[in-house]
């Protein structure tokens, strides 16, 4: 077990600055809620009540890409959640962050702009690096303590994480706490039966990284998503166009399929492909085809098909555990919902242990009308979650467990 403070170890009437994960899906430019809101908004609202000023940090999306926006949107989000007013202002570390953190009253929130909109934050660099920005020498002087509930984000070494560790007492937010102590403790668990993996989601690259490393736990890898498509495309199969505005396949590709087919080659009796997927017919219906007779690249696939939801609803009802990593489908559009609300389905409906991770993922079970307690742990982080799977440590807690 990790050795960090927690919020039981914060003095009162402090200058706190706290780093929340609330990146979140963008849909035509806006933000949409999601279960980091609520699960964050424990810890605001406990600062809040105790008389702390409270600033808080957070990123949205990564430069270049679609969902790479403002965070005046979540200020209001969170507001809703906490139940209390949470200023925002559009700026990180400029002259108009300084003036509104020095104005802040005791019992106030405020959230500043979106993280990566600094040149500090990114890429990532050791803690060390990181704590000699100008982003972390600027705004360090002004608080007290660091607090980072960022549990989902703390697989990256960027300077909200890592930085300010270093350069003020810091200690672990409630979401921080409860996710570590349930993955870590979900990582050296043993299981008699069969331990059942799903892989999906856009990340592709966060998973295909620590999938070799899982083969020992793992019995069987069930793969679906951007990740899926990526793994039929090595076993020869054409698919896998660019997911519109997001640059993800042409550059998830180049980086990964090294790794891909070597996995195949060592692995591929535990890892199962999809049969079939799902796309936007002519008529805008869902429509399917058999892996088998795709002959040319001349669509972009949004869902499993029947046959494999079919397929890995068998395998899901024969598992001991399951977890789950990313959706297996465009899960927001009711059309290509089907396989990630059928493993989670499978999942609910049976007794087996289960962890449902994936930023996004934890969204479907409340969309579709799922209950969370059908579930062992639902963890609101994707790639840190299924790092901790392995052992890894995560370089975000680790700096928080430093003296
Ligand atoms: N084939 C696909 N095409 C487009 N988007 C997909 C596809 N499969 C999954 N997705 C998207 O991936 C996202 C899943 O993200 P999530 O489960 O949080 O995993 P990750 O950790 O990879 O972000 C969902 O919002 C879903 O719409
Ligand atoms: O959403 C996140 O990760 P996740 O999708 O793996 O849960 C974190 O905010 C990290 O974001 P990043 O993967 O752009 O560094």
């Amino acid at each position: 077990m990790s050795t960090f403070k927690t919020l039981d170890d914060l003095e009162s009437g402090q200058r706190v600055l706290v780093r929340l994960d609330l990146n979140s899906p963008v849909e035509d430019g806006r933000v949409q809620d999601n279960r980091r809101f609520d699960r964050h908004a424990t810890t605001v609202r406990e600062l809040m009540e105790a008389g702390h000023r409270v600033v808080l940090m957070a990123h949205q999306g990564r430069p270049g890409d679609d969902d790479f926006v403002s965070l005046e949107q979540h200020a209001d989000i969170l507001a809703e959640h906490v139940g209390r007013d949470v200023g925002f202002v559009d700026s990180t570390y400029g002259e108009s962050a300084v003036e509104a953190i020095e104005s802040l009253e005791e019992g106030e929130a405020l959230l500043l702009e979106n993280t990566r909109m600094t040149d500090d934050e990114l890429p990532e660099e050791s803690p060390e690096a990181k704590a000699e920005t100008e982003f972390v020498g600027t705004l360090a002087p002004l608080f007290d303590a660091y607090v980072n509930d960022a549990y989902s984000a703390a697989h990256r070494s960027h300077a909200s994480l890592v930085g300010f560790p270093l350069e003020l007492p810091a200690y672990a937010g409630r979401v921080m706490e409860t996710e570590y102590e349930a993955n870590t403790a979900i990582a050296s668990r043993e299981f008699d039966g069969r331990v059942t993996m799903v892989v999906g989601g856009t990340k592709a690259t966060d998973v295909i990284d620590v999938m070799n490393n899982l083969g020992d736990t793992v019995d069987r890898f069930l793969l679906g998503g951007i990740a899926g498509e990526l793994f039929l495309r090595a076993a020869g199969h054409d698919v896998g166009f660019d997911v519109a505005g997001m640059d993800l396949f042409d550059d998830q590709w180049e980086a990964n399929h090294g790794t891909i087919e070597s996995l195949l080659d060592d692995r591929g009796d535990q890892i199962t492909l999809a049969s079939d997927l799902a796309y936007e017919g002519e008529d805008d219906e869902r429509a399917e085809i058999a892996v088998s007779d795709i002959d040319e690249k001349d669509r972009g696939y949004l869902d499993v098909g029947s046959d494999t939801v079919s397929e890995y609803d068998s395998v899901i009802r024969d598992s001991e555990a399951v977890f789950v990593k990313g959706a297996l489908g465009l899960f927001e559009d009711e059309r290509f919902s089907k396989g990630t609300v059928g493993v989670l389905e499978a999942i609910a409906e049976t007794d087996c242990f289960s962890v449902v991770g994936g930023g996004d993922t934890s969204r479907a079970i409340e969309m579709y009308g799922m209950s969370e307690d059908d579930f062992g742990h639902v963890s609101i982080a994707g790639g840190a979650y299924i790092r901790a799977l392995t052992g890894e440590p995560l370089v975000g807690v680790e700096v928080l467990s430093r003296d």
